[in-house]
């Protein structure tokens, strides 16, 4: 088995918003002649956050500059509270500052929270720039640069202010994920376990043999990547604007963004430890409401564990709120209907669906047990 595979591409067939995930090692150092062909100027303006800054953005520039493309860059600091009104304003201004123009390109180059902020960002700057997604994170990878949800957190709970706005091009350089820290490539593997979960048993069985491996093994790498960008681009053409299928990559999220919310966006919980928590909650639910198996939610549970990973709400320090509190921070989820809450459920491992049918008595136990 190679350690350096030659990239692979994933079209999302969107019509005029078409546009390619490229995946493998190396990307960065390609990004000019991977860019350039978007480009009617040579230049485009890079918005990333400090530590990716620290690591990656010198090669990346430097990989513009051999295109000769020029770029300016704008450095915010980490961290999901960066995902907030004060910041894009800040991008914003910025973009403008740089006399970013309708037909440039912006680029986002960092994980999620980035990609959601600068993604939004672009959408709204000019009534919409093309932008392109680096994604440095695993979770960025196979989840949040495709699709083309952008947005910000608010107050009232995640990612409340947005728009769907599909980037031009994703490049995915899967060797960058080397420089990431251990929590945080395991938290991206929160959505790549979903995946498995919602729709493919077959992901599932293969990432309970192969995902303790996905740190060291290049190829195995890339085919989990490769994989879930499929999942999420096959749903995504089907149904970009959540009006129905997409609201299976929600799994592990009405509970996930609760207790993010809850957590005040802080490194007490990341995004893909919630959506992991959040997946073994809606397991237990399913098998409580008998959709599935106790078996279930006990080989969710098991995997998550055999991982490293937070499974459960007691594995998030210090207090929460009581339960009641995080039921109505889940209120405020996007699949709310006539103020009726809405889960993604499971009759197996890879059978999703959406309900709106979850007896209160029976969530209160779910929370109340996960203690
Ligand atoms: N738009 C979507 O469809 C979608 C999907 C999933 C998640 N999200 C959002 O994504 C966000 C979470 O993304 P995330 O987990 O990437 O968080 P993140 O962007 O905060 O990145 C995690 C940490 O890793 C650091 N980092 C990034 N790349 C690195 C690298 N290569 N080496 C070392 N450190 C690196 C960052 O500086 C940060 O501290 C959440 O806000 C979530 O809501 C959006
Ligand atoms: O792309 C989607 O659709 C998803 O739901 C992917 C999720 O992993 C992601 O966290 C998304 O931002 C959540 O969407 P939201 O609409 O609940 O904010
Ligand atoms: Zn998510």
């Amino acid at each position: 088995m190679t350690h350096h595979p030659d990239p692979v591409t994933v079209h999302v067939p969107l019509g005029d918003r078409a546009y390619d995930v490229r995946i493998g090692p190396g990307l960065i150092d390609r990004a000019g002649g991977e860019i350039a062909p978007l480009l009617r100027r040579p230049r485009v303006a890079i918005v990333t956050d400090e530590t990716v800054a620290g690591l990656h953005l010198k090669r990346l520039q430097a990989a513009l500059t051999v295109q000769g493309i020029v770029s300016e860059a704008l450095v915010l600091p980490p961290g999901e509270s960066t995902k907030s009104w004060p910041h894009l304003t800040a991008t914003v201004e910025w973009l403008l500052d740089q006399r970013v123009e309708r037909r440039d390109i912006v680029v986002a180059f960092g994980g999620g929270v980035i990609g959601d902020l600068v993604g939004f960002a672009a959408a709204i700057m000019r009534r919409g720039v093309r932008f392109v997604q680096i994604p440095t994170t695993l979770l960025a990878q196979v989840d949040s640069s495709v699709g083309g949800k952008t947005g910000i957190n608010s107050r009232h709970g995640k990612n409340l202010i947005g728009a769907f706005h599909q980037p031009s091009l994703v490049l995915a350089d899967i060797a960058v994920l080397d420089t990431l820290t251990p929590r945080d490539f395991l938290a991206g593997y929160g959505e790549v376990a979903k995946y498995g979960l919602l729709g493919d048993a077959d992901f599932f069985e293969w990432l309970e043999v192969n995902a303790p491996k996905l740190r060291d093994d290049m190829a195995l790498r890339q085919h989990a990547v490769a994989h879930s960008v499929a999942m999420k681009a096959g749903i995504v053409t089907r149904d970009e604007t959540e009006q129905g299928e997409r609201a299976l990559l929600n799994l592990g999220h009405t509970f996930g963004h609760a207790l993010e919310s809850a957590t005040g966006y802080s490194a007490r919980l990341l995004h893909g430890e919630g959506v992991a928590i959040g997946c073994a909650l809606a397991f237990d639910l399913s098998a409580r409401m008998g959709l599935c198996s106790q078996e279930a939610p006990s080989r969710v549970l098991d995997h998550l564990r055999q991982m490293g990973m937070p499974a459960a709400i007691r594995d998030i320090p210090g207090d929460l709120p009581d339960d009641a509190a995080l039921i109505a921070l889940m209120g405020q989820d996007k699949k709310v209907v006539d103020g009726r809450l809405r889960f993604v459920l499971a009759r197996g491992i890879g059978e999703a669906f959406v309900s709106d049918d979850v007896q209160p008595g029976l969530l209160a136990d779910v929370l109340r047990d996960a203690r």
